[in-house]
C-alpha cells in the first residue's frame, strides 16, 4: 500500500503519447542527406524517458567546470557485490586469495561480505577476525538489509573486530516502493530510521559488553537511488544521519548507488552535486558512489560524480558485479594515473592481478578490457603501427638528449595512452601484423626482435612480400613468419644460420627438413645462384684504388629460382641441379664496393649501387653488422632496382654479400 495514490504504471499513456520516434514532425530534421530514417521494429513506446519517471533539474551545478585532482577514498566490494553476482560464489580459499590481493594493492576499505546471508560469508569474516588477518590500516565493511534479525546477526559476526563499517541499506525508488515493499515514502524512511536506531543500540551493547569494543563506523545506502526522487533520497539520508549523529571526527558514509544505471552520467553528476550541496551534516559525511554499469557508462558516471563532490568510490576490480558489473576500480584508478594523478593503488602488476581475479571469479576478461585485455596495447593497422614506431623512437631520442631515465620519462606515444610497462606488461604485443598492416609494423618487429633497422625504401619493398603473404594466408603474420619471409627473400638460410644474433629454430640450410616454411607450411627450397665464400681486399700500388680478390660459388642457373617466390610457389623443385662451381674473381675500384662490382662483371652481371646503409647488430668482439644496398642490376632496357641485404662479422663482407643478395634476387 503506497501513501500516494498514483502508480508507476500510470505513466503508460504518457509514454505512448510522448513518443514520435525519428519521424516525429516536432523533432528537428537530422543534418545528413541521403540516409533515410525509417521507423525500426523496436518497441520503443514501451519505455519512457528517465526525466519523466523521476523529474529532476539542478541548473546551479558547477561540476562541468571542475577537474579531477586527487584520488578518492576507494572501497572494494569484490568480496560482497562481486561475489554475490557469481555463478559459483567464492569459497573461503578464493575469498582469502582475493582479500590478500586487495590488501597488497593498497585498498584500505574492503567490503568482505553479507554475514547474515550465508555461512560462507559469516565464517570468512570470523576467520579474518580470529586469525587477525586484518592489517591495522585496513577497515572491513559488512552489508546488511535494514531488517532486525539480519542486523543482529551482522553484529554477532563482528565480535572481536577492532574496527568495522556496518553498511545497511533499503530500497527507496519509486518502483521498489510500490512493487517490492508496498510502502509509501514515510514507511520506507521508517525502515531506514529503525535500522539506524537498532545499529546504535547494538553498538552501545557491544561497548558495554565484555569485549574490547569495536570502533564502528556506519554506511547507509538508499538502494536503487537512480530510480528515487533525489529530494526524497536526501530526506531519507538526513533522517538516518539524524539518528547516527556523525561528527567530523567520526563521520559516516552516505553511499549513493546507481543500483541500476538509468541516466547519462551528467544527470548522475547533477544528482550528486545536489546531495553534496544539500545533505545535512555534510562536514560529517563521506559522500560515496556505488555505480553499476547497465548502460555501459559506470566509469564516466563515476568520474563526473567525483567532479560533482563525491569523496569515495565503491566498485570491483575489472568491473565484476551484478549484471553488467560494478564500476571498474582499475579503470577509474588508471584513468587518474594517465592524468598524472597518484591513484593510491598499486597497479604495477596488473597481469598478476588479472590472474588472481580470473581465478577467484571464474570469469575471463575480455580481450578489449581497458588497460589489461590481451589486445589493448596492440595495433594491427598500418597507420597506427607507423605512428607507434615513430612515437617510441622519438621518445627514446628525447630521453637520451635530456639524459633522462627512459622508464620514468614523459609518456607521449600515439595510440598508447599508457606505457604497458607501467602495468607490468611488455612491448611484445604492441605491434602485430596482418593484412591491415603497413610497412611500419613489419619494420618494428624486425627491429625489436632481430635488431634489423631497414631503410625506408627497403621497408616498402619487403612490405609487399609480407602483404602478399598476409592476403594469401588470411591470418596474422607472426614475428617468426616475418623473419622466415625476410630470410628467404634476402638471406639464403645457410647465411642467416651462421649468426647467433639471427639464429632461430629453422636455420638449417637447404631444402627438406629444417628448411624455412612458406605459405601453407610447405618447405621453401634454398635458392640463390651466387654465394660469397671469401674476399681479400688490398690497396693497389699507388694506394689510391682498392683491389679485391673474391671467391664466389656459382650454384648454376637452375639454382637461381629454385625456391619459387617466398609467397607461395613453394614446392617448385630444383631440377637439373649441377655441382656448384667455385670461381675466383678480381677487380679494381675506388673502394671495396666498386672493386667488387667490377670483379663480378665477368659473370655478366652489371650492378650499380644507388644507396647504402649499415649498422651493427650486436656489440663486443664478435659484433655482427648488417648492410643494405639498393642496386640497379642489369643492362638497359632490362634493369631492375632492387635491394639486397648482407650480414657478416665484417662490415665490408656484409656489404659485398648485400650486393650478391640483390643480384640473386634479380635472377630468382
Ligand atoms: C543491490 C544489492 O546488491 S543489495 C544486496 C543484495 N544481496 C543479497 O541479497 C545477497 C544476500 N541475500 C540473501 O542471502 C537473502 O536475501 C537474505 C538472507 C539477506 C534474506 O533472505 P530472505 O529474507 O529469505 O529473502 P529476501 O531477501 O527475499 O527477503 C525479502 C524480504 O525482505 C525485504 N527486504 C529486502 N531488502 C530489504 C532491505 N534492504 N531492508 C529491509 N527489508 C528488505 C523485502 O521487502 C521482502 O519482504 P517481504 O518478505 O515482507 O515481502
Ligand atoms: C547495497 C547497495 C550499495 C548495492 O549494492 C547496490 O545498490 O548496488
Amino acid at each position: 500500500m503506497t501513501d500516494n495514490s498514483s502508480s508507476v504504471f500510470d505513466l503508460a499513456p504518457l509514454a505512448a503519447a510522448s513518443h514520435g520516434g525519428n519521424n516525429d514532425p516536432r523533432l528537428p530534421k537530422p543534418r545528413y542527406v541521403g540516409c533515410p530514417q525509417n521507423a525500426s521494429r523496436m518497441p520503443y513506446t514501451k519505455y519512457i524517458a528517465y526525466d519523466k519517471q523521476v523529474p529532476f533539474e539542478y541548473p546551479q551545478r558547477t561540476w562541468p567546470d571542475k577537474k579531477l585532482q586527487r584520488a578518492p577514498r576507494w572501497c572494494s566490494v569484490d568480496l560482497r557485490d562481486g561475489n554475490q553476482s557469481l555463478v559459483n560464489p567464492m569459497d573461503s580459499e578464493r575469498k582469502l586469495r582475493f582479500w590478500n590481493l586487495l590488501v597488497s594493492m593498497g585498498y584500505k576499505e574492503i567490503e568482505v561480505g553479507f554475514p547474515s546471508a550465508s555461512e560462507t560469508d559469516y565464517d570468512f569474516i570470523r576467520m579474518l577476525i580470529e586469525r587477525e588477518l586484518i592489517p591495522d590500516d585496513v577497515t572491513i565493511a559488512v552489508l546488511t538489509q535494514a531488517r532486525e534479525h539480519l542486523i543482529r546477526k551482522t553484529y554477532e559476526a563482528l565480535r572481536g573486530c577492532k574496527r568495522a563499517i556496518v553498511h545497511f541499506y533499503n530500497s527507496t525508488s519509486v518502483l521498489q516502493r510500490e512493487v517490492v515493499f508496498r510502502k509509501g515514502k514515510d514507511g520506507i524512511k521508517q525502515l531506514a530510521v529503525d535500522a539506524a536506531k537498532l545499529c546504535k543500540e547494538l553498538e552501545a551493547e557491544e561497548l558495554a559488553g565484555a569485549g574490547r569494543g569495536i570502533d564502528i563506523s556506519y554506511e547507509y545506502s538508499p538502494e536503487s537511488f537512480t530510480g528515487t526522487e533525489p529530494a526524497y533520497a536526501l530526506e531519507v539520508c538526513d533522517a538516518v544521519t539524524d539518528i547516527i549523529q556523525p561528527t567530523p571526527e567520526h563521520p559516516m558514509i552516505i553511499n549513493i548507488p546507481a543500483t541500476v544505471e538509468m541516466t547519462t552520467p551528467n544527470v548522475f553528476a547533477d544528482q550528486i552535486e545536489f546531495l553534496d550541496q544539500n545533505l545535512a551534516r555534510r562536514d560529517s559525511i563521506v559522500l560515496s558512489l556505488h555505480p553499476h554499469n547497465d548502460e555501459g557508462m559506470a566509469v564516466a558516471a563515476t568520474e563526473l560524480a567525483l567532479l560533482a563532490g563525491a569523496d569515495r568510490v565503491e566498485g570491483c576490480l575489472f568491473g565484476n558485479g551484478e549484471r553488467t558489473g560494478n564500476v571498474d576500480l582499475c579503470t577509474v584508478g588508471l584513468n587518474l594515473l594517465v592524468q598524472g594523478i597518484d591513484p593510491q593503488i598499486d597497479f604495477s602488476n596488473l597481469h598478476e592481478v588479472r590472474k588472481v581475479v580470473e581465478y577467484c571469479n571464474q570469469i575471463r576478461l575480455s580481450e578489449r578490457h581497458p588497460y589489461i585485455g590481451n589486445f589493448v596495447f596492440t595495433a594491427f593497422s598500418g597507420s597506427h603501427q607507423d605512428a607507434i614506431k615513430k612515437g617510441m623512437e622519438a621518445r627514446e631520442l628525447a630521453a637520451a638528449q635530456q639524459n633522462a631515465d627512459l622508464d620514468s620519462f614523459l609518456w607521449q606515444v600515439p595510440y598508447l595512452p599508457i606505457d604497458p610497462k607501467d602495468v607490468g606488461g611488455t612491448y611484445e604485443a604492441v605491434i602485430r601484423v596482418n593484412s591491415q598492416s603497413g610497412k611500419g609494423g613489419m619494420a618494428y618487429l624486425l627491429k625489436v626482435n632481430h635488431n634489423l633497422d631497414l631503410p625506408k625504401r627497403l621497408q616498402v619493398e619487403f612490405d609487399k612480400v609480407v602483404q602478399r603473404y598476409a592476403d594469401e594466408t588470411k591470418r596474422e603474420v607472426k614475428d617468426e613468419d616475418i623473419w622466415r619471409l625476410f630470410k628467404d627473400e634476402y638471406l639464403p638460410a645457410e647465411e642467416a644460420g651462421k649468426h647467433a644474433a639471427l639464429a632461430d629454430t629453422d636455420t638449417a640450410a637447404g631444402a627438406g627438413e629444417g628448411a624455412p616454411l612458406g605459405v601453407n607450411g610447405q618447405r621453401l627450397e634454398q635458392w640463390g645462384r651466387y654465394r660469397l665464400l671469401g674476399a681479400n681486399i688490398m690497396s693497389d700500388e699507388s694506394g689510391s684504388d682498392t683491389v679485391i680478390k673474391v671467391k664466389i660459388q656459382d650454384n648454376g642457373a637452375s639454382a637461381a629460382g629454385a625456391a619459387g617466390a617466398a609467397t607461395g610457389s613453394a614446392g617448385s623443385v630444383r631440377t637439373g641441379a649441377k655441382d656448384p662451381v667455385v670461381r675466383t674473381l678480381s677487380g679494381v675500384g675506388n673502394g671495396p664496393i666498386a672493386a667488387f662490382v667490377n670483379a663480378i662483371s665477368v659473370l655478366g652481371v652489371t650492378v650499380s649501387v644507388l644507396d647504402y646503409a649499415e649498422h651493427a647488430l650486436s656489440a663486443g668482439g664478435d659484433a655482427v653488422a648488417a648492410s643494405y644496398v639498393e642496386c640497379q642490376v642489369g643492362d638497359e632496357p632490362e634493369t631492375q632496382i632492387i635491394w639486397g641485404v648482407g650480414i657478416d662479422s665484417s662490415i665490408t663482407t656484409s656489404s659485398l654479400k648485400a650486393i650478391l643478395s640483390a643480384v640473386n634476387r634479380t635472377l630468382r
